[in-house]
């Protein structure tokens, strides 16, 4: 039997992709099929945050991102800010570039259908990470993706999947240099020069790179990619091999499944957060465990109590 369309609900839309016809029209319908969809336009930074605290003023139950990354980013971040009991449920209607989260969660691209999804299916629990006063419920990657795509429009995924012979170019061009860094979680330690670290709470970054294939989104865990930095062309084909299939323990890729990670680097260390710039000399990433309502099918790969088979 189908769900049920919601009777109301909130979209919040980020401006650059608001005018878009597929998107009107994907409203009326869900207006047409008995739901009052109010929509708000964003015009810069800061502005989502206030249009969820207005939202959660008002008792909305389902509270929609309209954008990318970085939109679902801002929403999750000021629905964390709410009381736990005022938080609406969030859906993700996927308009960015990249939408890494709403493609690890399976959510339909197509506008009609993601929206019909925010506002047919219940709502399931996911854990939320937060890395000092910011939250991130995909995925913070750092080191040589993060100080790349911040400058470049290239994605990590394509740089990744260019071969060895262009990206060591690509590194000697840029004057690349690994980060250091002291890397510790309650079960083990790293220290070493790294190439890159992805802490998954989702599954893919970068435009499609799968960094935390095994992530769940409730399992109370972060998935944590380490990969060590390397000497030689010959080095570095052995760590794009291992990147694609991501061993436990491999010679240059590891990964590591823990509640909490911190780094004390010793420089800045260029992160990214849901896709969004940082650079912190030390960090310290945590979870809460199954605060957020998400809106997603309930065969989403990325629950742990997924029927999917
Ligand atoms: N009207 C607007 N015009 C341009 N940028 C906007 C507007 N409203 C918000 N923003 C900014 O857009 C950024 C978020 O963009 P978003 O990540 O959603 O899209 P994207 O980068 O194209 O997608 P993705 O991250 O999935 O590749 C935020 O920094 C936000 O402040
Ligand atoms: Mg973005």
């Amino acid at each position: 039997m189908a769900d049920a369309m919601a009777r109301s609900a909130r979209l919040i839309l980020n401006g650059k992709v608001a005018q878009e016809p597929e998107v009107r029209e994907a409203v009326s319908a869900m207006r047409e099929a008995g739901c009052d969809l109010q929509v708000r336009i964003t015009w810069e930074t800061g502005d989502a945050l206030r249009f969820v605290e207005e939202a959660a003023q008002e008792g909305v139950l389902r509270l929609i991102a309209g954008g990318g990354d970085g939109s679902v980013n801002e929403i999750v971040n000021g629905l964390m800010h709410l009381d736990e009991a005022h938080r609406p449920a969030l859906g993700i209607l996927p308009l960015g570039s990249a939408n890494d989260f709403a493609h690890g969660v399976c959510l339909p691209m197509d506008p009609h259908q993601a929206l019909h999804t925010a506002l047919t299916v219940s709502s399931r629990a996911v854990d939320v990470a937060h890395l000092g006063a910011d939250y991130f419920i995909n995925m913070a990657s750092g080191g040589f993706g993060a100080e790349i795509t911040t400058s470049t429009p290239v994605s990590l995924k394509r740089l990744l999947g260019g071969g060895a012979y262009s990206l060591m170019g690509m590194l000697k061009l840029w004057h690349y240099q690994p980060y250091s860094g002291h890397l510790s979680w309650p079960e083990g330690e790293f220290e070493g020069p790294l190439f890159l670290l992805a802490i998954g709470n989702g599954v893919q970054a970068g435009g499609g790179q799968k960094l935390a294939p095994d992530a769940k989104l409730d399992d109370g865990l972060l998935n944590v990619l380490l990969v060590r930095h390397f000497s030689s062309l010959s080095e570095m084909r052995q760590l794009l091999a291992e990147l694609e299939r991501i061993p436990e323990d491999g010679e240059f890729v590891r990964t590591v499944h823990t509640s909490r990670l911190s780094f004390q680097g010793d420089s800045a260390f260029p992160l990214n957060l849901d896709g969004e710039p940082r650079q912190l000399k030390t960090f310290e990433v945590k979870l809460e465990p199954r605060a957020l309502k998400l809106l997603v099918q309930s065969d989403c790969p990325l629950l742990s109590s997924s029927s999917r088979h």
